[in-house]
């Protein structure tokens, strides 16, 4: 069977995994109405019956770090039930298993972390570069075909979940980053679907970053996130009821046309990028061990980490860590630091 076969069939992952036959796209459509493109390996495009102006445009992406399964088990259920007519979405959905290689070989990338290759085009030197400017090819086309906002109800219509897993212990076993954007991407409905989701915590980055979900919140106004869902596990080994909520909040956006359920500033715990730190020299260090948890405070003054002569100092109120990585390429962030923030929940969300 052809890899346009086998997505027809339902087999969207192991078609997209199968990287040693020859990629064949196409389009069709199922009776409902809804129809399909099989675009490029592991991305595949979904329009639904018919189309408004309350139509979202919604991209759910997994598999960015290959070896982060959890979410890329979670689209081939959800995938499967589409293309089997068995679940009905009203919204504009692309869906992707980004780096079938990587998960191949049971690895975050190949070469470079492709979730750090974001910022523009890349030159074409390895397959993380390869698909990365892909995906952003495939992003261009999907959102290029789509509203920003539903003029009447002022919503914001593109949205990007980029799903991945923690790959430490966690305080929080889910949590989410919002890129920064110029663009108002913090909206009331956005927070209200991570309440929904059960996610335990948001992070407002406010810088730029080279990141999948940052290409869309910077480029396109979408409301992206990068989603931490639980913890690393290999393929076919995640315990998918963990993420049962999260799965839920999918499926309700996905079929409602508009979401009654406002957030009031409860349950989600927000916090502020305060800093991030990037490994400047190979003799950058942290003063903990690499093991450390996900959002382990640290009181004001300690010492957190060094790059030569330069220290690191939590600041004043103290600061959490997140990602701390010593290991990362030159000029990479070695981690975030955050701080709790108080949030307004108005119509878009912003620290007070
Ligand atoms: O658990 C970890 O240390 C890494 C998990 C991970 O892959 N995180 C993303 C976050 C991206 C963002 O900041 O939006 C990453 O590092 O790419
Ligand atoms: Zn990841």
């Amino acid at each position: 069977m052809s890899s346009l076969e086998r997505v027809k069939a339902g087999e969207f992952l192991s078609a997209t995994l199968d990287i040693d036959s020859e990629f064949v796209g196409g389009e069709w459509k199922l009776q409902s109405g809804v129809s399909f493109q099989l675009r490029a390996r592991g991305v595949l495009s979904i329009e639904p019956a018919t189309v408004s102006a309350q139509t979202k445009s919604i991209i759910v992406s997994s598999g960015v770090h290959g070896d982060e399964t959890g979410p890329i088990e979670l689209l081939q259920h959800l995938s499967e039930e589409i293309l089997k007519g068995q679940f009905e979405p009203v919204h504009r959905l692309l869906l992707i298993i980004a780096h079938p290689t990587a998960t191949l070989a049971h690895t975050r990338f190949i070469t470079e972390n492709m979730n750090r290759l974001f910022a523009s085009r890349n030159e074409p030197i390895n397959i993380d570069r390869e698909i990365a400017n892909m995906l952003q090819q495939e992003v261009d086309f999907f959102y290029q075909n789509s509203d920003t906002l539903d003029v009447e109800s002022g919503h914001l219509l593109r949205w990007h979940l980029d799903l991945h897993s923690a790959i430490r212990d966690s305080a929080h076993y889910t949590f989410a980053v919002s890129p920064h954007s110029t663009y108002p991407t913090r909206s009331n409905a956005l927070f209200a679907f991570l309440e929904q989701a059960d996610v335990e915590a948001v992070l407002l980055s406010r810088t730029d970053s080279p990141t999948f979900s940052w290409y869309s919140a910077a480029k396109y106004g979408a409301q992206a996130l990068t989603m931490e869902l639980g913890r690393v596990a290999r393929l076919g080994e995640n315990d998918l009821e963990l993420l049962s909520a999260f799965d839920a909040a999918l499926r309700l956006l996905l079929t409602s046309q508009d979401q009654a359920y406002r957030w009031q500033g409860d349950k989600l715990i927000v916090y502020k990028v305060t800093r991030t730190l990037t490994k400047e020299t190979d003799d950058f260090q942290f003063n903990f061990p690499a093991s450390q948890a996900n959002f382990t405070f640290f009181e004001q003054g300690c010492l957190l980490g060094q790059d030569q002569d330069k220290k690191y100092f939590s600041l004043e109120g103290g600061e959490a860590v997140v990602f701390p990585n010593p290991n990362v390429a030159l000029g990479q962030r070695a981690c975030l630091l955050v701080q709790q923030a108080a949030v307004s929940s108005e119509e878009q969300i912003e620290v007070i």
